[in-house]
């Protein structure tokens, strides 16, 4: 079942287009990845969802129901956590996650309970009368991740949670989104660490100036780029090597040699580093160094868009 439908959602400033027509479904019970550069279209898409802004053309829907129509519906059935923290310095971390949580309609006993319940779960139970000011950047993050999860909402949507915090902090982190996810909700994990998204995230969508440009999981993606394997091969000197002989073995796409490394593209599933070390050898090539690298997320990005996921 589509927790999160997206239909033909676009966004334009002035004569900017910053989401451009994409269409995404969501399924219940995952972590979806949404992998895509600084200015891809990520927050803007989040913030229509939120209701922060509204969508010049297109379709959201939250559990089969239209968003815009039943905001209500929507806003207790997602949380969101902000890239810019949402946080009040002068509230204690307790004021603010309960603060939070009463825009979402909880009240007494139980407003008690789940704020109680979402600051152990961010590790904060003993930060709770503490205000925010005497916090770490990871620790404003956890908070800000409190505020969001107290009503329990069945879509979590972060945010690129982990842009500039330590990296314990991140860890925790991502362990809490994983959690988070065991215990029944479903994710939308914006980033464009390709890291974090090939670890946590069960389905991914690369998003690029406003588009959906590929989707599917983490092996869907990898299939896409056909030059799958990079080997890298340092010699002591290039002099010798056969590059015809070396192009005659099975699998082997590419030769590029240079200065004293030769980089080879060879696909996958094709076990051919013996017959490529023994034509090197053959020729009298001395080999100082081998490394074999299966492609990444960061190589389908590259594939696909020319550029680079991080700038
Ligand atoms: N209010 C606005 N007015 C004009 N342009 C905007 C506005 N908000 C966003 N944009 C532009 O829309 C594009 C998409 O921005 P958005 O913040 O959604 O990207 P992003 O993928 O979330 O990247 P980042 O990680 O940097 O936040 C960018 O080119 C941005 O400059």
């Amino acid at each position: 079942m589509n927790i999160l439908e997206l239909n033909h959602l676009t966004k334009k400033f002035g004569d900017f287009i910053a989401v451009d027509n994409m269409s995404l479904n969501v399924k219940s019970g995952e972590i979806f990845g949404f992998l895509g550069a600084n200015g891809a279209g990520k927050s803007t898409t989040i913030h229509m969802i939120a209701g922060l802004i509204r969508n010049n053309e297109g379709e959201m829907k939250i559990l089969g129901k239209n968003i815009a129509k039943n905001q209500r519906f929507a806003k207790m059935n997602i949380g969101i956590v902000p890239q810019d923290l949402a946080i009040y310095e002068d509230l204690t971390a307790y004021e603010n996650v309960r603060f939070f949580a009463g825009l979402y309609g909880l009240r007494g006993a139980v407003l008690e309970e789940r704020v109680a319940e979402a600051l152990q779960f961010v590790g904060l139970s003993d930060k709770a009368k503490s205000f925010p000011k005497s916090f770490s950047g990871g620790m404003k993050r956890r908070l800000n991740i409190a505020c969001a999860i107290a009503h329990r909402p069945k879509l979590i949507i972060m945010d690129e949670p982990t842009v500039g915090i330590d990296p314990q902090s991140r860890n925790y982190i991502l362990t809490s989104v994983k959690k988070l996810n065991e215990m029944g909700s479903t994710i939308i994990y914006t980033s464009h660490y390709m890291e974090e998204v090939e670890e946590i995230c069960s389905r991914i969508a690369i998003v690029d100036h406003g588009k959906i440009i590929a989707e599917g999981s983490k092996e869907q993606l990898k299939a896409i780029i056909t030059e799958n394997k990079n080997i890298t091969i340092e010699v002591k000197s290039a002099d010798s090597i056969n590059i015809e002989q070396l192009k005659e073995i099975h699998g082997v796409e590419t030769v590029q040699v240079e200065d004293n490394v030769l980089k080879i593209h060879s696909a996958t599933g094709v076990n051919n580093l013996n017959k490529i070390i023994a034509s090197l050898l053959q020729t009298g090539t001395e080999i100082r160094s081998i490394d074999e690298k299966e492609p990444n997320l960061e190589t389908v990005f590259l594939t696909l868009t020319g550029r680079n996921l991080r700038d």
